[in-house]
């Protein structure tokens, strides 16, 4: 559903004419006449986007805008008036209208328009869902080209063969490996190469949301439909319209949302918590966990007619240690990826021996843990180079283990170089090589901070 549409407007005919634009577009429009009305549907419907006339019968437009905008301000207004004027534009948009049309408008004007109200919205609805849930949940942040196609392992070989496979059909997939393996990683990688790739991707942890909020979270629920749930809210798989929707740690589903996603899957339809209405939805499932589904199905933990339904397209992931061919190339990707976050223009590089202790440590996080062990070598590094010292490897081959604190033979002036070297390539990584920006958030001024890059050895131009 492409969502609520709100016109108040006097005139009849053109609220009608507006009501079934809006309808053969795909939105659920509600037309009014005045603002009594008006006030009354923003109360029952939350719509997404609120057109208004400036000359109603009872109340001042613009008057009605900021009543509105303040009872229910994630809507989008829009202000459409025959009596266009500079001065009223600038009061409806200083009182919270994103734009302002004036009669007689073309009907592709209109669309525009509303199309990016809903557009803002939904990205402030994600923003908020961002902020409700954190690290569970993760817009797509990768560009559709990130992921390597030829990975030298067999194993890897595989699994992308099967990732391009799917890719190309709209089935469900069901990811399977250990933490930090790449599943994350592999279902964006179908998402960027899939017809969807304009779409939306959203990624939701199930183990990390507690129970009780999941339901709402994946299918959205109705005002009131319980304690807390004040407006309409829709839910991640609503939000994935037309896009990707990954179903992480699947295995941890509780019982009741597996039937809800078993109907899902079997209608393409659901309901929000607390509502009626049937919604179709037009979006990709791909679930992925680390557990192993078959024996949570026999100890009775997770619903076998579900299980059926997820394994039509299983990809297992190796884990790091299974494909240490690919280390080399991993390592050069995740520099690269690191060096272009803080706005380097010569990438990083590891060395031999740096290269050798990495391929001979069996990575038990996976690439997770190895490019956490790397961005803290980025961090150590003196010379553009990753090397032994910068990744703070002690030992052997055999027995490669990371120190967390610095090592004791170091000087004092050498730690108090190497934090600032860390602190501020960390600042540059966060403003993604903003140098303006970098030097702000360490309290420098932008000459201080060009002093203290090049007392430790980083060109300015880099
Ligand atoms: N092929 C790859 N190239 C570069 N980086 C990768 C690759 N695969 C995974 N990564 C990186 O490794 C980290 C872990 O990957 P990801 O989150 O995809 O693992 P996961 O299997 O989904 O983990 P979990 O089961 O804990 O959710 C991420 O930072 C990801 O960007």
């Amino acid at each position: 559903m492409a969502g609520t549409v709100l016109i108040v407007d006097d005139e009849i005919q053109l609220v009608r004419h507006l009501e079934h634009l809006l309808r053969t577009e795909g939105y659920e429009p509600i037309g009014v006449h005045d603002g009594r009305s008006a006030r009354k549907a923003v109360a029952s419907y939350f719509p997404d986007v609120v057109l208004i006339d400036l000359k109603l019968p009872d109340v001042d437009g613009t008057r009605l805008l900021t009543e509105l905008a303040e009872k229910h301000p994630s809507a989008g207004y829009i202000i459409i008036t025959a009596f266009g004027s500079i001065k009223s534009a600038v009061e409806a948009t200083r009182r919270g209208a994103r734009e302002y049309l004036t009669k007689p408008f073309e009907p592709d004007e209109l669309l525009l328009a509303v199309r990016n109200a809903m557009h803002d919205r939904l990205r402030d609805e994600e923003i908020k869902l961002l902020r409700r849930t954190g690290p569970v949940l993760s817009r797509r942040p990768q560009k559709p080209d990130a992921a390597i196609e030829e990975y030298p392992s067999e194993a890897m070989q595989a699994v992308m063969v099967q990732a391009r496979y799917a890719a190309q059909t709209d089935s469900i997939v069901l990811l399977l490996g250990e933490s930090g393996s790449g599943k994350d990683f592999i279902a964006r990688h179908i998402h960027n190469r899939s017809k969807r790739s304009n779409g939306p991707f959203f990624a939701i942890n199930c183990a990390a949301v507690a129970p009780e909020l999941a339901e709402s979270e994946l299918f959205g629920h109705e005002p009131g439909s319980f304690t807390g749930a004040r407006g309409r809210k829709r839910g991640l798989l609503e939000l994935a319209e037309g896009g990707t929707l990954l179903l992480n740690e699947i295995g941890e589903l509780s019982t009741p949302m597996q039937a809800k996603l078993l109907t899902f899957l079997d209608t393409r339809t659901f309901t929000r918590v607390g509502g009626e209405t049937q919604i179709p939805v037009n979006a990709r499932l791909i679930a992925a966990t680390n557990k192993e589904l078959e024996k949570e199905v026999d100890q009775g933990r997770f619903r076998s007619d579900l299980y059926y339904r997820l394994n039509v397209l299983t990809i297992k992931v190796p884990p790091l240690r299974r494909r240490m061919e690919d280390l080399p190339l991993l390592v050069q990707e995740i520099l690269g990826q690191l060096s272009d976050e803080m706005g380097l223009q010569r990438p990083i590089e590891a060395d031999d021996r740096a290269l050798r202790t990495l391929s001979g440590y069996h990575w038990p996080g996976n690439i997770r843990e190895l490019r956490n062990a790397l961005e803290r070598g980025v961090m150590l590094s003196d010379s553009g180079q990753i090397n032994l010292s910068s990744l703070g490897a002690a030992g052997d081959q055999e027995n490669w283990t990371y120190m967390v604190n610095f090592p004791q033979t170091k000087s004092i002036h050498d730690i108090t170089r190497d934090l600032k070297r860390a602190l501020i390539l960390e600042a540059l990584r966060r403003s993604r090589g903003n140098k303006q920006e970098a030097a702000r958030s360490l309290g420098l001024s932008r000459h201080a901070f060009a002093h203290q890059m090049k007392a430790i050895g980083l060109d300015e131009d880099r």
